[in-house]
This record gives structure tokens, C-alpha cells and sequence, in this order.
């Protein structure tokens, strides 16, 4: 029976299935895979299925169509992209260790930052980047572009164009279109959202032969890279829609180096805070991260965000 991997249908979806395929074809001989694409429902089949899953009070609702798929056996892989996933995991799902992580920064494509004339037009939909852009150049105007990446990238040419845009720099190069980067910005002061630059590898968590096949692919620095993220935006209680970054660096000796910051939406507040570890407590790393920034603040700054910034992705 061929092992059927699911993603969503976007370009760069269908991309990284096919890209992660190709990595684990080779390490799994005489295995059959089989891609298929899950296409998300309309916005009311989409709240029944939430509601569905909250009156079986489950751990917590599915996040997407592709995790329905994945928790009913339509699919027996479900392939993401790990910064669009929240934090918590329905009940009866696993994330696994992730393959190699793609380049983890931020980009800046038509213009570098200290080129923009003032006033410009950038487009980004996300908060983080919107609070961070005007955290550095408070005089930009931001627009809010939604859509797959080449449709962003769209948005730099026509009669309404914006000067620049924001997008990750892993979905352009997954996409063979790093040409359009014309600044990489710095992860200091454009911290990326926690688990950007890698794949989220989801499976039903009794199907343990598979969770063995798949680890062959699976880079355990990377995964105890993005559970430090994960878990520092968990105790922070935040989604991917509130201004949270947070990258890993690599210490000697394996050690982990976690950096977060929480920042208001219009620039003018920005925590940081940061913390290594060994690369074996992941989590506590997070949570000790995540506990420095509360303790600067950060939880008066997110209660301001969270009313306005709900259902913004
Ligand atoms: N929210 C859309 C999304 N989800 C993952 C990526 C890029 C790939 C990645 O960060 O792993 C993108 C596009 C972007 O933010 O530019």
C-alpha cells in the first residue's frame, strides 16, 4: 500500500512535498509514496469542522482541511509549512522531526531598506513584519497583500505597486525564485516567525512504523531548533498572527541559543530576550524565554494586539 503525503494546494505547498519526496525516496528503498493535495474548504464547512471537533471536546480543534484529512486516514503524511501551524496539536497527531531547514530570515524583494524613499509603500499582511518594518522606518507605508507568494511578488508591478515587499526567504528559494531577494534582512532586528524555514511533518500518532521510516529524513538539530521556537510562542500563548519572533543559533558544543522578541504593533516597543541550553530540554529553553519577556512586559503588549489581529494569518 503506496504511503499517501498530503499538502494544500499552493505552489509552494505542492513544492515542498515534492522536494521533501525527493529527499526521502532514496533513504527508503522499495517504498511507495503517493502525493495528494487537499484543498481547504469553504469558510463555513471550514467552522463546522471546528465546531464538530469541539463538541467531541478534543485536545484542540484542527487547524486546517489537511489535518482533517490526516486525523480521518484520507492522508497518511500531512506536509506543512511549520509557521502556519499553532502551537497545539489535536489530539491524535504528531509532529515529527523535520528535514533540513531552508533559510530561516526574512527578505526584503524591489528595494533594500535603506533605499526605500520615505513614505514608501511595502506590502506585508503579517503583523510581525508590519510592527517591525515600522519599528525600523516608522515613515513607510504598509499595505496589507494576502495571497500565495508569486501573487506578493505581484504586487511590485501594476498601477497600485508598492515599492517592496516582505516575504520569507525559504519560500523563494523553495520556489526558484531567490532572484527577486534584493535584501536578506537581519534576523536581529527581523527575527523570523518560530518554525519559519521549515516543514511541519504530521502523522497519526499510533502510526509508529511510519514515524520510524520517516525520521530517516528527519534532523534532530533542527527539530530541537524549532521546538525551542514553538514552545517559547506556546508559553507566550501567541499564533502566528501576533508580533512574536524568535530564532535559534547553534553555541558549541551543541548548545542552543534561542532569541525572542515581542514587539508592538507600532514599532515603538520591542522585548527581547534570550537564553541557551543544552539541545535536550527544548521546551524549557522556550518557556524560560518566553517567562523573561513576560516578566519585561510582553503580556500587556499582546493583550493589546490580540482583539485586532484575530483572523489575520
Ligand atoms: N504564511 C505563508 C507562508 N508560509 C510559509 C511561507 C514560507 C516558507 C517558510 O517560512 O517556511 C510562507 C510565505 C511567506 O511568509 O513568505
Amino acid at each position: 500500500m503506496p504511503i499517501l503525503v498530503g499538502s494544500r494546494g499552493s505552489d509552494l505547498a505542492r513544492t515542498q512535498v515534492r522536494q521533501y519526496l525527493e529527499l526521502l525516496a532514496p533513504l527508503c528503498p522499495g517504498v511507495e509514496f503517493k502525493r495528494r493535495v487537499i484543498t481547504e474548504a469553504g469558510d463555513r464547512d471550514r467552522v463546522s469542522l471546528l465546531a464538530d471537533v469541539a463538541g467531541r471536546s478534543a485536545g484542540s480543534a484542527f487547524s486546517s482541511r489537511l489535518e482533517a484529512a490526516l486525523a480521518a486516514g484520507e492522508i497518511d503524511v500531512a506536509v506543512h509549512s511549520l509557521k502556519d501551524l499553532p502551537t497545539s496539536m489535536p489530539d491524535g497527531l504528531v509532529l515529527l522531526a523535520p528535514p533540513g531547514r531552508e533559510a530561516v530570515e526574512d527578505a526584503l524583494c524591489g528595494s533594500t531598506l535603506a533605499q526605500l524613499p520615505h513614505g514608501a509603500r511595502v506590502g506585508t499582511g503579517a503583523p510581525r513584519r508590519a510592527a517591525l518594518l515600522r519599528a525600523a522606518r516608522p515613515d513607510l507605508e504598509l499595505v496589507p497583500i494576502r495571497g500565495n507568494v508569486p501573487g506578493r511578488l505581484a504586487a511590485l508591478k501594476g498601477r497600485n505597486r508598492v515599492h517592496a515587499v516582505v516575504l520569507a526567504v525559504a519560500g523563494l528559494r523553495r520556489l526558484g525564485l531567490e532572484d527577486h531577494i534584493t535584501e536578506v534582512l537581519p534576523l536581529d532586528r527581523f527575527p523570523a516567525s518560530p518554525g519559519q524555514g521549515a516543514l511541519g511533518i504530521q502523522i497519526r500518532s499510533d502510526q509508529q512504523e511510519l514515524r520510524t521510516l520517516l525520521e530517516r529524513a528527519g534532523d534532530h538539530t533542527v527539530h530541537a531548533a524549532v521546538r525551542a521556537e514553538r514552545s517559547m510562542l506556546a508559553e507566550l500563548h501567541g499564533g502566528c498572527s501576533v508580533p512574536v519572533g524568535a530564532y535559534v543559533t547553534q553555541e558549541p558544543e551543541g548548545r542552543l541559543l534561542l532569541t525572542g522578541q515581542v514587539v508592538s504593533l507600532d514599532g515603538a516597543v520591542r522585548l527581547t530576550a534570550a537564553s541557551t541550553s543544552r539541545a535536550d530540554d527544548p521546551e524549557k529553553l522556550g518557556a524560560a524565554v518566553a517567562q523573561e519577556l513576560l516578566d519585561q512586559g510582553a503580556r500587556d503588549i499582546l493583550a493589546e494586539i490580540r482583539p485586532a489581529a484575530a483572523g489575520v494569518r
